[in-house]
């Protein structure tokens, strides 16, 4: 029986988060990232241990199937590449940075100066649609550094909490792209494959739905149930169902982990006890 193959970063940034979705899905990989090579012992699964860097092109020749990658690698140098689903972990931007005290009113400040960075083709599509002309320094990491030894005027590197940046006197002042962890698929994928992805990409929505989610569990008198539901944000026919004590009820909903938090004042001011708010593993529509 074919058998879908998918890589993952070997070590590095994505590596447990991209692990940890495999998992939460269903899927038990049998051997460590040492092997390089693993099955699945309950999918019909091979997963590839790689480098970020590398993964594109194992996409774009067909050695693998599909990959859970960075999307900003994708962009440097995925083209035909899809993206099939966007998997909420690994945020971050590709951005353009000077020392603190550079004047920079905008982009046509970086004609003529060096820039340093490990992602060329983002930053030369960046120049062109703005027609400006730099010189680019290419290198691996440490990109931040650049600058401080005068080897570059700008940088345009990764920035999450802009700590990096900070510890080394430089300012963000342009966003080139967002990115984030993504599943991605071959052009060269067979069709039987294809189903296997299609199995994947059903499972891991429904996980990525139930991370989005909580389940809540409240208790409130009869009178006060129609305002509650209004208050819930988003909430879709929630089940009400009798408790032992006269005239209560415990109301069930599932909504938006984000919108909860926002209204729970609202929620206890109006007669609501005995809130419970658990997580969801799974929501399959
Ligand atoms: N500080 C960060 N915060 C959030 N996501 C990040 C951060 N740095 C990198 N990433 C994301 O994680 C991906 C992997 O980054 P990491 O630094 O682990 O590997 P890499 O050096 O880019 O690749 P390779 O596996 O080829 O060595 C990046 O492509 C990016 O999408
Ligand atoms: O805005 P921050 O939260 O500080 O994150 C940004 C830093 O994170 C990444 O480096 P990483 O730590 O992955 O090291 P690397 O250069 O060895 O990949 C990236 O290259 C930046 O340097
Ligand atoms: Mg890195």
């Amino acid at each position: 029986m074919s058998k879908l193959k998918i890589a993952v970063q070997k070590s590095g940034r994505l590596y447990d988060d991209s692990m940890k979705i495999l998992k939460d899905v269903g899927i038990s990989i049998d051997n460590g990232k040492d092997q390089l090579k693993a099955s699945a012992k309950n999918f019909p699964l091979e997963v590839f241990y790689l480098r970020n860097g590398d993964i594109p092109q194992y996409l774009k020749d067909g050695v693998v199937d599909a990959a859970i990658i960075g999307e900003n690698v994708l962009i440097e140098k995925g083209d035909k590449i899809s993206v099939v689903e966007k998997l909420g972990f690994s945020s971050c931007k590709v951005s353009i940075a000077v020392p603190k005290a550079a004047k920079y009113s905008g982009v046509a400040d970086l004609e003529g100066k060096r820039i340093a960075t490990s992602y060329p083709n983002t930053v030369i599509q960046f120049l062109e649609k703005n027609n400006v002309k730099a010189h680019l320094h290419i290198i691996n990491g440490s990109v931040e550094i650049a600058p401080n030894i005068g080897l570059a005027d700008a940088i345009v590197d990764i920035v999450s909490s802009g700590s990096t940046l900070y510890k080394n006197g430089l300012k963000e002042v342009e966003i080139l792209l967002k990115s984030e962890a993504v599943l991605a698929v071959s052009p060269l994928i067979s069709p039987e494959n294809q189903q296997i992805l299609n199995k994947l990409q059903f499972r891991l929505q429904s996980v990525l739905r139930g991370r989005q989610s909580k389940y809540v569990l409240l208790n409130a008198p009869n009178d006060k149930l129609e305002t509650i539901v209004n208050i819930l944000p988003g909430m879709n026919s929630p089940t009400i169902l009798p408790l032992a004590k006269e005239g209560w009820s415990s109301l069930h909903s599932v909504i938006n982990k984000n919108e909860f938090w926002e209204v729970i004042d609202e929620l206890k001011k109006n007669g609501a006890e005995g809130i419970l708010v658990c997580p969801i593993e799974n929501m399959v529509l």
